[in-house]
C-alpha cells in the first residue's frame, strides 16, 4: 500500500501560492516587457517537442511555488514508484507500467518476481510477425485471399488510442490495407463499417482488456455472424480461425468466444486500458504502419518517459504542464482545458485525451478512501485548427470562462500545397501563431478606437487577452513524435493525479451505468413487472420508446 496521499492544501507551497494569488494579475504585455528573455526562459525541449509556456501563467515565482508543490506532494517519488512497478493503482492493487511497454529489450522491471520487459518483447515480436504476415499477404482468409481490410472491434481504451493513431499516421499506412473501427453498441456503427466489405479479405481484431465488455462482445458476434453468413458455405467451418484474432488480458475468455489462443495477443493488468495503445491493443496500428514505424512510435513514448524520469523539475515539461493545470484548476478556477491540434491528422487526439485525462482524474476520493481536498479533473475538449476558430474560439477569446489551451503544430506539412503563391501550410501556421498571440496580448479599447470603430461597439470588439496557452511544436508528425505527445499527456495526467491524491488508474465510476443498463433489459424488452419497478421518469421514457419504436405500419404489433 503506497503512503497516504499528501493533502496539497496543507503544504507550505500551497500557502505560498495563496500569497502569490493575492496580487496575481496575469499581464503578458507587462511580463514580456519586463522580461525580454521570457520566451527563452519559459520554452523547453522534451525529446523532439519544442514547448513554449511563455504565454502560460508561469512566472518565476509561480514556477518555483509549483515546483515546490510538486516536491511537497512527492510527485517525483510517486513517478519513480510507478516506473519501478510499485502497486500504485491502490483500489485495484495493481502496478502501473504502461512505461514498460516501451522499455528497451534487455532492460529490467520486476513485477511479482518476473521481468515484465521480457514479456513485453515476447508479445511485441509475435505482434510484429503477425503484422508482417498480414502486410505481405502471407496471412490469407478462408478462401485463400490476402487481407485487404482489418476491422478493430473495441471500445474506450481498446478503440480510442488505435483509431486516433491510425488517423494521425495516415502518411505511414500501407496503401493496400485499410483499417476500420467498430466500437459503439449503436448497430449503426457495425452496419456502416461492415457495409461494402468483402468477407473473404476481412480480418477482425477483437480488442478488450477484460473481454467482458458488452459492446465489444456484441459487435464481435455481429461480425462473426456477418462473416459466416457471407462466406461461401464450404469454408465457413474454419473461417473464424483465419478471420478473427483477439487482444486481451483474459485469454481464457478469448478461447470461450471461439478464437484460437494461438491467434490471440495478451497484455497485462498493469496496463490501463486508456494507457494501452503501445501494447498489443495497437495491433491494428502495427499492421497498418508496419513494425518499424510501430517501434518508432514506442521509441517516441520512451524518449518522453526518459525526459519525465530524468529532467530536473524546473525543466521537466510533463511536470511543469501538470502543475500548471493544477494552478489553473485549483488557484484560477478553470473547469476545462482545450487541446487544439493545428493538424487535421490529429482530429481524434482531443477525444483520445478525454478518456486519458477524465477517466484518470475525474475522481472525488483519494487513493486512501478519504475525500479530495481540492477540485480535481477538468474537462478536456478540443477540435483541430483552424476549424475551431470558426466554431468556439469566440468563447475562448471573449467569454467569461478561463480556458487554458494547448496548441499543437508541426513545421512540415504532408501536403505542401501552394495556392496563389501562398504556401498553404504557412497559412495554417499563421493562424497557429496568431491565436496564442491574440489570446495573450488581446486588443485594448484604445486600439479598437484607433481603428475608427463606432464607440458604441468598442466594448464588444475589445479583447482582454491574458488568456493562457501552451504551444507545442515538432518538425513533423511522425510515429515517434506521436508517441512523444501521447506520453507527454500521460505524464501530465499522472502529475495532476498525484497532487490531488486520486488513484488515476481505476475507473469505478463507469460501472453503475453499465449495471443499470443491463438491469433495464427486461423492462425495455416489454416485461411489465420489470417496467413497474422503475422510477417514473425511466418508466415514462421506456413507455415512450415502446409507443414509438417501429412507428411504422407494423404498429399493429
Ligand atoms: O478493453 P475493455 O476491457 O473492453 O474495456 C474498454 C473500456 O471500458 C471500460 O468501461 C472503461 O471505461 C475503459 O477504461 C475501458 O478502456
Amino acid at each position: 500500500m503506497p503512503p497516504s496521499p499528501i493533502d496539497p492544501t496543507s503544504t507550505p507551497a500551497w500557502s505560498r501560492l495563496g500569497e502569490i494569488m493575492q496580487d496575481f494579475t496575469p499581464d503578458f504585455r507587462a511580463w514580456f516587457a519586463e522580461n525580454p528573455g521570457r520566451a527563452e526562459e519559459f520554452s523547453f525541449t522534451a525529446a523532439d517537442l519544442h514547448v513554449d509556456l511563455s504565454k502560460s501563467f508561469l512566472t518565476g515565482e509561480v514556477r518555483d511555488a509549483l515546483v515546490g508543490l510538486a516536491k511537497e506532494t512527492a510527485v517525483e517519488e510517486r513517478r519513480d514508484a510507478m516506473m519501478r512497478g510499485d502497486r500504485i493503482n491502490v483500489t485495484e492493487d495493481r502496478a502501473v507500467l504502461h512505461t514498460a511497454l516501451r522499455a528497451p529489450r534487455g532492460s529490467e522491471i520486476i513485477v511479482d518476481g518476473e521481468n515484465v520487459v521480457d514479456q513485453v518483447h515476447e508479445v511485441l515480436d509475435r505482434v510484429y510477425a503477425f503484422a508482417e504476415k498480414v502486410r505481405s499477404g502471407e496471412w490469407v482468409g478462408a478462401t485463400g485471399r490476402p487481407i485487404e481490410t482489418v476491422v478493430n472491434i473495441g471500445i474506450g481504451g481498446s478503440d480510442l488510442g488505435p483509431v486516433m493513431a491510425y488517423e494521425a499516421l495516415k502518411p505511414y499506412l500501407q496503401e493496400d490495407l485499410e483499417v476500420r473501427f467498430i466500437s459503439n453498441i449503436d448497430p449503426t456503427d457495425a452496419g456502416e463499417k461492415l457495409a461494402g466489405l468483402d468477407p473473404e479479405t476481412t480480418l477482425f481484431i477483437i480488442v478488450s482488456k477484460t473481454f467482458t465488455t458488452m459492446e465489444t462482445l456484441t459487435n464481435a458476434k455481429v461480425a462473426r455472424a456477418w462473416l459466416l453468413d457471407s462466406l461461401p458455405e464450404e469454408v465457413r467451418d474454419d473461417a473464424v480461425a483465419t478471420h478473427f484474432v483477439a487482444v486481451s488480458t483474459a485469454l481464457d475468455k478469448v478461447a470461450e468466444f471461439g478464437i484460437d489462443p494461438e491467434n490471440a495477443f495478451g497484455f497485462w493488468s498493469w496496463v490501463g486500458g486508456r494507457y494501452s495503445v503501445g501494447s498489443a491493443v495497437g495491433t491494428s496500428l502495427a499492421i497498418a504502419i508496419g513494425p518499424d514505424n510501430f517501434a518508432d512510435f514506442l521509441a517516441g513514448h520512451r524518449a518522453m518517459d526518459e525526459h519525465f524520469a530524468k529532467a530536473p523539475a524546473e525543466e521537466n515539461v510533463p511536470l511543469l504542464m501538470g502543475m500548471l493545470n493544477v494552478f489553473y484548476v485549483n488557484l484560477m478556477g478553470a473547469t476545462s482545458h482545450a487541446v487544439l491540434p493545428y493538424s487535421q491528422y490529429l482530429h481524434r487526439f482531443p477525444a483520445y485525451l478525454q478518456q486519458l485525462t477524465m477517466e484518470s482524474n475525474g475522481k472525488s476520493v483519494r487513493w486512501d478512501g478519504s475525500a479530495v481536498t481540492t477540485a480535481t479533473g477538468e474537462v478536456f475538449w478540443g477540435e483541430p485548427g483552424t476549424n475551431g476558430q470558426h466554431a468556439f474560439y469566440q468563447l475562448i477569446h471573449q467569454g467569461t470562462q478561463l480556458i487554458p489551451a494547448d496548441f499543437i503544430a508541426f513545421a512540415n506539412p504532408t501536403y505542401p500545397f501552394e495556392t496563389d503563391g501562398n504556401d498553404q501550410h504557412e497559412l495554417l501556421l499563421g493562424n497557429f501563431f496568431a491565436q496564442t498571440k491574440a489570446l495573450a496580448f488581446g486588443k485594448s479599447a484604445d486600439e479598437v478606437r484607433a481603428e475608427g470603430t463606432d464607440e458604441a461597439i468598442v466594448p464588444a470588439r475589445v479583447f482582454s487577452g491574458n488568456r493562457p496557452t501552451a504551444s507545442i511544436m515538432a518538425p513533423y508528425l511522425s510515429p515517434s513524435v506521436l508517441g512523444q505527445l501521447i506520453a507527454l499527456y500521460e505524464h501530465i495526467t499522472f502529475v495532476q493525479g498525484i497532487v490531488w491524491g486520486v488513484d488515476s488508474f481505476d475507473q469505478w465510476g463507469v460501472e453503475l451505468g453499465k449495471e443499470m443498463a443491463s438491469d433495464l433489459g427486461p423492462a425495455i424488452a416489454g416485461d411489465d413487472e420489470a417496467l413497474g419497478e422503475q422510477d417514473p421518469s425511466t418508466r415514462a421514457l421506456i413507455a415512450y420508446y415502446h409507443r414509438f419504436r417501429d412507428a411504422r405500419p407494423a404498429a399493429e404489433k
